[in-house]
């Protein structure tokens, strides 16, 4: 038996939209606790959750084969890390912070085997091969990795067509907090400067013909993005959610009234 089908990138292959929720709590627990919540996708986050390689790999284990695709977004694209997070089977990966052609071509070549790419083989050692029962992965690993880019500040805007044309480039993820603090807007991706950045990002992605992805907070905003075309789109976070229905709770018991929260701009 080759390496596992993947069902997301199929999915955003055939345009089909994938609605999904970031994973932050960095516990295992909690992941399979959201596994059952009925989303195509769960981001578990490795660039702002305090999350190992163990951790990862571990609410990797809790959402796999729970109905949820686990996407893994690691701190950096590191091409080391890469080797040894894709060998925990993990099969989509999301890398943030990616501004340049060049830095998007070596990501594609790290998530690849030779001689499309640099990964290394320790198929026998990885839970990718059900350590080394598979035997026959590395024929088709490459087949059912899937690439996603974060495109977050004006210089991969600028970069954006020719990221987006490169093959092996699966989708790419507009990062709204980060583009809006790139733009001179921290703490306001509902800028209209920084919308207007992401409804051109979302033309030249379908252009290129790749899958666009985008997250928010803000229900008004979930459907704008949609409407605007996001292909995968996530809706909240277990963390963000965990706040506000505590907090709630607590209020609603005692008959307090709610606060007048200014919406935070993450
Ligand atoms: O820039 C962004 O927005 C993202 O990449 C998503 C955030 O990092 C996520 O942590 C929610 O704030």
């Amino acid at each position: 038996m080759p390496a596992p089908k993947n069902p997301f990138k199929a999915a955003i292959r055939e345009n089909r939209f994938q609605l999904g929720l970031w994973v932050a709590l960095a516990s295992p627990y909690a992941a399979e606790v959201v596994a059952g919540s009925g989303y195509d996708w769960l981001l578990i986050d490795g660039e702002h959750a305090p999350n190992d390689l163990p951790l990862l790999a571990a609410q990797y284990r809790a959402i796999a084969g729970r109905g949820s695709h686990p996407i893994v977004r690691l701190p950096v694209g590191d091409t080391a890390l890469i080797k040894q997070v894709l060998d925990t089977g993990v099969q989509t990966l999301l890398i943030p912070m990616v501004d340049t052609v060049e830095q998007a071509r070596q990501l594609v070549r790290a998530v690849r085997y030779p001689p499309h790419g640099i990964r290394g083989v320790g198929a026998a050692l990885g839970r990718a091969t059900n350590f080394g029962r598979i035997t026959d992965y590395l024929q088709n690993a490459n087949d059912e990795i899937c690439l996603i880019l974060q495109i977050e500040s004006r210089a991969g805007l600028a970069a954006i067509d020719e990221i987006a044309a490169l093959e092996g480039v699966d989708g790419l993820f507009i990062g709204p907090s980060d583009l809006a603090a790139d733009m001179g807007h921290l703490g306001n991706p509902a800028h209209p400067e920084v919308r207007a950045a992401i409804v051109d990002g979302f033309a030249r992605i379908e252009k290129a013909g790749k899958a666009r992805g985008i997250l928010t907070l803000d229900p008004v905003q979930a459907h704008d993005y949609r409407d605007l075309g996001a292909d995968f789109l996530a809706i909240g976070t277990d963390v963000t959610l965990l706040v506000s229905a505590t907090e709630r709770l607590r209020r609603e018991f005692l008959g307090e009234a709610e606060p007048g929260r200014t919406e935070s701009g993450y």
